[in-house]
């Protein structure tokens, strides 16, 4: 109740630090850039599989204005290949690494495996991104807990594998509300401070195309929960349906039009995009508009 009152009056949640960069939530919406160190991710599969060509990617992102990377050794579309602990922890490590010694943008690691996150957080790596919300492995919420890491999770319905098969919901909101709730109570029962957690809704994992959007119109209704909210709706394929068919490698424009209408409807205070300096230019004309309402000067 708390909780809502404090919305309602439309205080932000507290601020979170992360490496040496302050996230003050409501001023702007903010740039995860991604970095698929994967051969099978669904929109840039293989481009960054190499070590090298991630860390270049990601010094790019960064270069370009991601105020966070994320850095991922597993696929978490429909069929991937399921990567062991130790492959993914190969992956993602160097990268890291590499990372961390060369720009002082926070890293998230996109990991649902405890041993994962144990590796890249000795790494340097500042947040953990969980698709399944905590609720894949019972030593991740410790282990981002002991190493006085950040979270995201995010609601998923099924796995990978069995998501995208029948997705259905009595009420999408009141349901990803329900999950994120019980993520959130997980993670603090472990130590995470709630300061240090983030929510996502998931888009695309265990949703319809209704659903995606549905979700989208109503995403500040995901801020009774009083916790930052992060989207990845990048190249998603909602958005190709959008697009006529486009194939991912053609929806930059809608992915585009996606990031604006969120930031527009105040919903997300963090998009995960592939293309940052293009999502960055879009949040600018959004965030301008929105201030202008305001009295901004512009
Ligand atoms: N928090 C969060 N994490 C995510 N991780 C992966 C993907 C899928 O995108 P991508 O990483 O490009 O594909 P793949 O999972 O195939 O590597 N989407 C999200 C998302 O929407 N939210």
């Amino acid at each position: 109740k708390a909780v809502a009152a404090a919305l309602a009056s439309g205080t932000a949640p507290p601020a979170l630090v992360l490496g040496d960069k302050r996230f003050e939530w409501g001023a702007s919406t903010y740039v995860m850039g991604v970095v698929n160190v994967t051969p099978d991710s669904f929109s840039d599969g293989g481009r960054f599989f190499d070590p090298e060509a991630a860390i270049a990617h990601g010094l790019a992102l960064a270069e370009a204005g991601a105020d966070l990377l994320d850095v991922g050794g597993e696929s978490t579309r429909p069929g991937a290949l399921p990567v062991s602990a130790e492959a993914e922890v190969a992956r993602v490590v160097p990268v890291i690494e590499g990372l961390r010694a060369r720009t002082s943008v926070p890293l998230s690691v996109d990991t649902t495996k405890a041993a994962v996150a144990r590796e890249a957080l000795r790494a340097g790596a500042h947040l953990i991104n969980d698709v399944t919300g905590f609720g894949a492995d019972a030593d991740l919420p410790r282990v981002v807990a002991e190493a006085g890491a950040a979270c995201c999770l995010m609601h998923i319905q099924g796995t990978p594998a069995t998501m995208q098969q029948a997705p259905r919901y009595d009420d999408v909101i009141e349901d990803v509300l329900g999950f994120l709730e019980a993520a959130v109570a997980r993670a603090e029962a472990a130590g995470v401070p709630r300061e240090r957690i983030l929510l996502d809704p998931g888009i695309g994992f265990g949703k319809t195309f209704e659903h995606n959007l549905f979700l989208l119109r109503r995403l500040n209704e995901l801020r009774v929960l009083g916790l930052p909210l992060l989207v990845g709706t990048s190249r998603k394929g909602f958005l190709g349906r959008l697009a006529g068919g486009k194939p991912a490698s053609e929806r930059l424009a809608a992915t585009l039009g996606s990031v604006a209408s969120m930031a527009a409807l105040g919903g997300a205070d963090v998009v995960r995009v592939h293309d940052v300096a293009e999502a960055r230019d879009a949040l600018a004309v959004a965030d301008a508009i929105r201030r202008s309402e305001d009295g901004g000067a512009l």
